[in-house]
């Protein structure tokens, strides 16, 4: 799926700009930013549900706008699934059926009996952490090529919680469905996704493979004689967090002056930290006035 010079405005706001990026088969992309940077916006556009302002979104070679049968290789979950709670979950199914051609029934019901899934009348019977696997398992089996998930785990405890994203990532990279998915909780996507895509203002901040992110970033945690950080030193790194006399900053990887710079003043604490998500959301978004 290629998103192409995405741009919506409503009411004359501009809430997305110019966004482009890239999806492929199989892969899970975690979409960050901060309240109303535009991520549901953006999910809800690339779904179809939104027509863009300007810009579109590619299946391949063909457009959706132009081709609005394509929207049937993909499903958006929203956040909020109280629109279901007036289905019953045979209504559900046979709606899934009408839409998506290729729904797998014997799927379905394999994994509905897998996960225990009570054989409810209606939905709104369902606890909100099955609802969330009823919605996940409908999707997949529907045998689309592409998932849009808004806040997917929200509200479920953190057994469920761990059911529904383990179900995700393994049935995405079995069945090649590539995912995006909007968060707030940076420690699930952490160990889930393959890229990131950061949102700031309805613009791409950035877009990049989770696995580049040590390439790119070292986290330090750090404390000198003085109690404070050193100025000079300040400009040139972004930092995290302050807890007394301890900062947490990140340098640029490529950076080895700042390191050894750094060293030579003599700090009482130098300890290299694992890199998070979290870290580098807070370093791109955050800006410094936050921190020190
Ligand atoms: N229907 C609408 N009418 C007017 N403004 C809207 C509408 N939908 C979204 N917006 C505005 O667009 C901006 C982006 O909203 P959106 O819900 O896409 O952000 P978000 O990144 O998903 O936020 P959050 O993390 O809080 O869910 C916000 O300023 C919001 O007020």
């Amino acid at each position: 799926m290629k998103v192409k010079n995405l741009s919506k405005t409503i009411r004359q706001q501009q809430i997305l700009n110019n966004i482009s990026f890239e999806v492929s088969p199989g892969t899970i992309t975690g979409i960050i930013g901060r309240n109303g940077a535009g991520k549901t916006t953006l999910l809800r556009t690339m779904a179809g549900i939104l027509l863009p302002s300007s810009g579109d979104v590619f299946i391949g070679n063909h457009s959706i706008l132009k081709h609005p049968a394509k929207k049937q290789t993909m499903i958006f979950i929203p956040d909020n699934l109280d629109s279901l709670k007036t289905y019953s979950t045979n209504e559900l199914i046979t709606l899934y059926k009408m839409v998506y051609p290729g729904f797998d029934m014997d799927y379905f019901n394999h994994m509905r009996a897998h996960f225990s899934l009570p054989d409810v009348n209606r939905i709104s019977q369902l606890s909100k952490g099955m609802k969330a696997l009823f919605v996940l398992i409908l999707a997949f089996s529907s045998r689309v090529d592409y998932l849009l998930l808004d806040e997917p785990t929200d509200g479920l405890d953190a057994i469920v919680k761990r059911k529904v994203l383990d179900f995700l990532v393994e049935q995405a990279r079995a069945n090649q469905v590539a995912v995006m998915i909007a968060s707030h909780r940076l420690e699930e996507l952490d160990f889930m996704v393959d890229d990131v895509l950061i949102l700031r203002n309805g613009e791409v901040e950035e877009h990049f493979a989770i696995g580049e992110l040590k390439t790119r970033y070292r986290k330090l945690q750090l404390a000198f004689q003085s109690g404070s950080f050193p100025p000079d030193l300040l400009k040139r790194v972004t930092p995290v967090s302050q807890s007394g006399s301890v900062y947490a900053v990140l340098i640029s990887a490529a950076d080895s002056a700042i390191y050894n710079e750094i060293q030579d003043h003599d700090p009482v604490l130098f300890e290299e930290l694992k890199l998070t998500l979290e870290d580098v959301f807070l370093a791109r978004l955050g800006g410094t006035d936050d921190v020190l």
